[in-house]
Formats: C-alpha cells, structure tokens, sequence
C-alpha cells in the first residue's frame, strides 16, 4: 500500500478537511479575525506537540540510517516553521510570550497527544501513519488553493499562509514525508489487518484535523 490508498480509504473525512470552511474563508480572504488568531494560536501550541511526535521517530527508528532519515523534519519544524511562525503572528500583533502564554484548546490537545499516543503504542509506521494527514493535506490545500480562480490572490489578508504552504520549500519538505511513508508502507498489504489498522489511525488523525479548522471558526464570538 501507499499514502493515496490511505487517504482513498477515507475519502468523505479527507474532503471534509481539506476543503473545510475554514480554508475556504481563508482563501476568499473573509475570514473573520478571531477565528484566524484563535489558530495561529493554537498551531503554535500544535507545531511544538508536532516535533514532539517527529522526534519519536527518531526514538522508534531500527536503523541509524533511519534515524537520521526523520532528523531533516524535525530541523525544519523546530527551526524552521515554528520561527516563521512566531515572525509571521508578530504581524497580527501576537507576541512569542503571548504564544506561549495560550492556553491549549481542547481539539489542539486531542489532536496531538492522539498523535503522540499512536506513535507511543504502535510502531514507525503507525506513527508515520498518524503524522501523514498533516504534511499531506496542508501540501494539497496550498497547491489547491494557488491554482483555483477563486482565491483571491490580490489584497488577501492571509496570503502570507497562502504562499507558505503553497511554497517551495514546504512542497519538498511533504514530498520527501510522503516517500518515506510510502517507503515503509510498501511492506504492508491494503487488505491485511494491519493494513487496516493504519487506514484508522490516519483516518482519525484526518478527524482531527477537520476538528482543529473547526475550533478556530468556533472562536468568533456569538452576536445576539
Ligand atoms: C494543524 C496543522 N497541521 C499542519 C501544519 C503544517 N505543518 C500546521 N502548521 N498546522
């Protein structure tokens, strides 16, 4: 098997999340400001648990060769994104104290210690399997998001995001994700139980992800 049989296996969940309202707004540029601040929030909190989990890769590698196979991503999230991150919510006023000063949502929490779990309990490839929806799905969402007449690529409040994940060097950094996963999940066979139980693991990571646009939309205040 490979990532497209993972995410063919959960079709109406991948659809859901990476065309949830959130992106869409976002790609309109009509995205309403709390909301897109409760995220940027709450994806620093994430992208910290996130290298977290990469680095358990290091940890449930075999080889040294494999070890060092997961080292580039975790130096380019801990030195890379998280400090365009920090950089880029200093543009929305959001401070690295204010950042760290957030208090972690629910969905940011279940996310990723979800990730962590599987990746604790199961081996390289669960957690491979539980990581993929991430690296996978923000690739497709900034090329899909670029090439669609209807994003507005003029005077968008949040093209930044727009051309960070549609950019270059985050499309290399997928691509060589998703040909390590496929690398390991070309040992498993589809239709075998473990086959199966990698569909579930990312199934719910994808769940997730729907969960985490979700809790950023939520954010807006009620108007009565
Ligand atoms: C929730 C989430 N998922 C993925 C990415 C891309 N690393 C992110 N920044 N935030």
């Amino acid at each position: 098997m490979n990532h497209q049989d993972l995410i063919n296996a959960c079709r109406e969940d991948w659809h859901a999340y990476t065309q949830h309202e959130f992106v869409q707004q976002l790609a309109r540029g009509v995205l309403a400001q709390p909301a897109y601040l409760h995220y940027l929030k709450q994806d620093f909190l994430f992208l910290k648990q996130y290298a977290r989990a990469y680095a358990l890769a290091i940890y449930k590698a075999d080889s040294l060769a494999d070890m060092r196979k997961a080292l580039p991503t975790v130096q380019a999230l801990l030195n890379s994104e998280v400090n365009y991150h920090v950089t880029y919510c200093a543009k929305w006023g959001l401070t690295e104290s204010d950042l760290e000063a957030e208090a972690e949502d629910f969905g940011t929490v279940a996310y990723t210690r979800y990730v962590l779990d599987a990746g604790m309990r199961g081996d390289i490839i669960d957690l491979y399997a539980a990581l993929a929806p991430c690296a996978i799905g923000y690739a497709e969402i900034g090329r899909h998001l670029v090439a669609d007449e209807n994003t507005k690529l003029e005077a968008n409040p949040f093209l930044d995001w727009i051309q960070l994940y549609s950019g270059e060097d985050f499309q290399q950094s997928a691509a060589q994700g998703i040909e390590r996963l496929d690398e390991l999940l070309a040992e498993v066979n589809l239709h075998s139980q473990r086959g199966r139980n990698l569909v579930e693991v990312f199934r719910t990571a994808t769940r997730m992800k729907i969960a985490f646009w979700q809790q950023g939309l939520d954010a807006i205040p009620a108007v009565i």
